[in-house]
Parts: C-alpha cells; structure tokens; sequence
C-alpha cells in the first residue's frame, strides 16, 4: 500500500515527477498517435505533468491538417486557417494571445453561415460580370428564409434528411422564395457556401443537426502568421518520432503495444489515438483485439468531408481590396471563391477554396491542371489577370494521413456516436477533431479533444497506480497569460 502522506503533500514544482520519485515504479508512459493539434495537446498535457510520452506521426512534419506553408516566402496555410471563435472562451486565445499572433476577422458572424454579413465580397456571374450588391443582399435575406422555413420542416419530420432535400420542399411550398436566372444563381452561392463549412454536399447534411452547433462568440479570424507558431509552441521538447506510420495497436496485460510500419514496436501503459477518422473509417490501423462493434459502427456513422485549396501567389495585386472574390452558377457545385490573403496579410495572394465532391474532383486533376482551371475561373472575372508565379495545390481527400478533411454529421448520425467515438476501450484513449465535445471539425475542438483525453489518460493511469488524486494540467499556465495580453485583432 502507498503511503498516503505522499498524495496529501503540496509540491513545489507541481509535478507527479515529485510523487513517484522515492518510489521503485517507473513513470507512466504514453504514446500518442498523430502530431496534429489533438496529439501534441495531448502530448504537452502529460509531458508538463511528467509523464514519459512518445508521440508516433506518420508525416515528415508537424501539425496534420494545420499545414502553415512557407514556400510563397509568407505563410499560407494549406489546412486550417481561421480561428472560429474570437473571443476569451476558445481554448485556444491563451496560446495566440501569448504568442503575439495576431488575427483577421473576416466576419463577426457567430452562425456556421460565416459570412452572412457581406461586408466584404464581390460575386461575379460566369460571364465574368459583377453582381450588382442590392442582389446578393436581397437573396441573402431569402436564403436566410428559406433556412428558417427547413426549421419547420424539420419540426414536422421524425425522420432525419438532408439539408438540400428540406430546401426542395421548402421552395415547393413557397414559391415566392424560388429564385431565376441570375438570382438563383446568387442563391447557389450562398449554398455552397454552407456546404464549405461542413465540407460536404447539400444532399449529404442532415437537416437536424446543421445548425445545432454551439459556435463560440466573437466571428471569425484568420491567423494572418498562420496556424504553424501554435503548433511550435505546443510541440516544444516533446519526444515526436516523424516518419513513424503506426500500423498495428496491440492492447492488453496493462500494457500497449504499437507496431509502426517498419515493423518496429514501442510499448506503453496507455495510448491516446489521435489519427482523423478517415483513418479510422480506411481501417488502415490493425486493433488486436479487433474494435467492439458499438466502436466500429460509430466510426462508420460520421460522414468525413474534403475542402481543398489553390493557392496562387502573383508578382502584383490586379483585383479589387475585398476580402473574398465568388463566382456564382447554375448549380452549387459549379460556384467558386477566391480568398484575398492580400487584405489580411498584405502579399499578393488568391486561394481557391472547393468543397465537397467538387473538391474530390480537383484532385483527380494534376497540380498544373488545377492550378489552370482555377486560373480560368479567375480570367472570367479578370480577363487582364497575370499568370500566378508559384502556386500550391492541396490534397486532403486522397492524402493516406487524412482521407478527408474534418468530419460533419451524416443525415440520420444517431444521438450517441461521439460519446461512442470518444469512450476509452481499457487502456486506450480516443482524441481528434472528430470526437470533440462541441466543436467537431475545428482547430479548437480537436485541441480540447486532445486534452481531454489526455485528462482522462492521467486520471485511469494515476488510479491504476493507486492515486486518487489528480494534478492540475497545463491549461492552468494559460489562465494566467488570459488576464495579461489581449488577443490582437487587426480588423473589427
Ligand atoms: C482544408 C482544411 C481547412 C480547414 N479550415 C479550418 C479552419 O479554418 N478553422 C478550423 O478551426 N479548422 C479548420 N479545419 C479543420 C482542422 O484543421 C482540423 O479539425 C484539425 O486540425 C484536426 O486536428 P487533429 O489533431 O484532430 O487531426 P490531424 O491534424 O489530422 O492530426 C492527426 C495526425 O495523425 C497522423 N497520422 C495519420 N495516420 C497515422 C498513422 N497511421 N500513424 C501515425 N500518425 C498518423 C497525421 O499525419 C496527422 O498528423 C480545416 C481542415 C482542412 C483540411
């Protein structure tokens, strides 16, 4: 038996490092699979609680789908870029705030439709012409309408359907709200839009849960340094092995072993997985003993998006200071945008963002080819338009360490599939964007995730051991940091 003075005693460094040290066991050890956000939050969590931890990651780098690209000489950033949720409550304000980031607010906008404010967007029709303003903002208004009116159906219907299937019997029963020619154009605009946000089709979200998200306050901000210097901070003197693709998670005797692809073997007394659910779903890791069904079910019952980028960096800027540039069609999937990286960063930049099966499409294409058709797209509006003098083309749908880019609701997910996603089996624990509390699909949710389960990890390790008692984690430091600097913000 422990003797219990040991766990009543304060310690000046605050550290179970302390506790254990005039006992024979060893420190509990854990691997965490994946470099993202969620891993090295993970990671960083029970590292400043001295536990030995391992991180595996696949890639040649940090960061998973946060992917701060340098190559244009300024950051982009080829994944995540904004921070949803300008404001003290995200997780993540102590760490920009302690960095000295500084952020863009593209929209003040709380709702998942970020945009709504148009206060700063030119659309153009495919003839390459400007949509008068007075337009976008009417059917805006209609849009919103229209949304409102899929509540009632929603109200109506036990039965869960898609977002785009409830527009359809709205505009059936008010045909005032239907839209023609250019007008309806605007309208496929706006919807595409929505789907860049779940990063998926219309007929592919569900109507009951589009919308119930718990956005956090404050809009939406770009990290004009990019997402790179967070992640830095967080994976400071971390054990990181890059280029270790974990095949194998053998579970049992109050141990865990995990299998990299070279056949080397690391063992632990817990892990934390932190691979995206397309991972998961590709079953590209082997469980011994295989996953419960409940498990393999709800990793089946979460749809996985694809949202994709063509960055374009030119030797001069040639289109108008606003901050996003659309091209609006006949069908969603046809409208475009550009994002002007130049009014938030000041380098001449255009990224091309496409979502769901169109952003599968572009990646059947070559770097080049994508890189030109975004170019004709960008001619229409501007026939002077210079050639791009780099660009960049990303992949997240087909890469093997992502397989799609964040997760959404599937029309009829069950109620109880994160809480499935996220239970611990034994000794190991589950993290990542996908089973985030209330943010799935985010930079912050996959953050809390991960500390989560770190808290969680610590709590079962600590028991086990025979200690009760619980340390504070190294959230407490950005506590602190919250009531000193304020979060920079560089448009209001
Ligand atoms: C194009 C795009 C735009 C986005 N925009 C935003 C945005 O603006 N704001 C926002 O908040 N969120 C955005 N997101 C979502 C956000 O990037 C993610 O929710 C978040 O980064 C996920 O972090 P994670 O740690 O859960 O997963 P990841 O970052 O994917 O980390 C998982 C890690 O596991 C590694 N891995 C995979 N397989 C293995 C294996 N077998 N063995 C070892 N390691 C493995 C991967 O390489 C990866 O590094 C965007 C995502 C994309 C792709």
């Amino acid at each position: 038996m422990e003797p219990k003075h040991l766990f009543s005693t304060n310690f000046l460094d605050g550290t179970i490092a302390s506790r254990f040290e005039s006992q024979p066991r060893p420190l509990p050890s854990v691997i965490v699979i994946g470099a993202g956000i969620s891993g090295i939050a993970a990671a960083r969590s029970l590292y400043d609680a001295s536990f030995k931890v391992t991180v595996l990651e696949s890639r040649d780098r940090l960061g998973g789908r946060i992917h701060t690209d340098h190559s244009f000489g300024c950051p982009v950033d080829m994944g995540a870029s904004w921070l949803h949720g300008v404001c003290n409550e995200n997780p993540l304000a102590p760490l920009i705030r302690g960095l000295g980031l500084t952020l863009y607010r593209t929209s003040g906008d709380n709702s998942v439709l970020y945009d709504h404010d148009l206060e700063s967007y030119m659309l153009f029709n495919i003839d390459g012409n400007q949509v008068a303003q007075q337009m976008v903002v009417e059917v805006g208004d209609k849009f919103k309408k229209i949304l409102e009116e899929t509540g009632k159906v929603r109200d109506e219907n036990p039965e869960d359907i898609s977002v785009s299937q409830a527009i359809s019997i709205v505009l059936d029963r008010h045909p005032e709200l239907r839209q023609q020619g250019l007008a309806h154009e605007v309208l496929q605009w706006f919807i595409c839009r929505m789907e860049a946000w779940f990063a998926a089709d219309a007929d592919m979200i569900s109507l009951k849960t589009w919308d119930q998200e718990h956005v956090l306050s404050g809009g939406h901000g770009l990290m004009v340094q990019g997402y790179d210097p967070v992640i830095k901070s967080l994976a400071k003197d971390i054990d990181i092995r890059l280029n270790h693709r974990v095949k194998k998670i053998s579970s049992g005797y109050n141990k865990v072993m995990v299998t990299v692809e070279d056949g080397r073997n690391f063992v632990a007394d817990a892990a934390i997985i932190t691979v995206p659910l397309g991972i998961l779903k590709a079953n590209l890791i082997e469980f011994e003993p295989k996953l419960p069904d409940w498990k393999v079910s709800a990793i089946s019952d979460l749809g996985v998006g694809n949202e994709n980028k063509i960055a374009l960096r030119f030797d001069k800027v040639f289109w108008p200071n606003v901050e996003l540039l659309g091209i609006v069609a006949p069908t969603s999937y046809a409208c475009g945008y550009f994002l002007n990286l130049h009014k938030a960063t000041g380098h001449p930049i255009l990224v091309y963002m496409a979502a769901g099966r169109f952003a599968y499409d572009l990646e059947k294409l070559s770097d080049e080819s994508a890189a030109k058709f975004v170019m004709l797209q960008l001619k229409k509006m501007f026939p002077n338009a210079s050639e791009p003098v780099q660009y960049l083309v990303s992949r997240w749908g087909t890469d093997p360490n992502s397989l799609g880019c964040y997760s959404y609701d599937l029309v009829g997910k069950p109620n109880d599939v994160y809480d499935k996603l996220r239970a611990p089996l034994g000794n190991l624990f589950f993290g990542g964007e996908a089973v985030s509390l209330d943010n799935q699909g985010s930079v912050h949710g996959a953050y809390s995730a991960g500390i989560m389960a770190a808290e969680n990890c610590q709590e079962y390790l600590l028991e086990k051991q025979g200690h009760l008692e619980r340390l504070p984690l190294a959230s407490v430091r950005h506590e602190i940091l919250e009531t000193l600097i304020p979060l920079q913000i560089s448009r209001m």
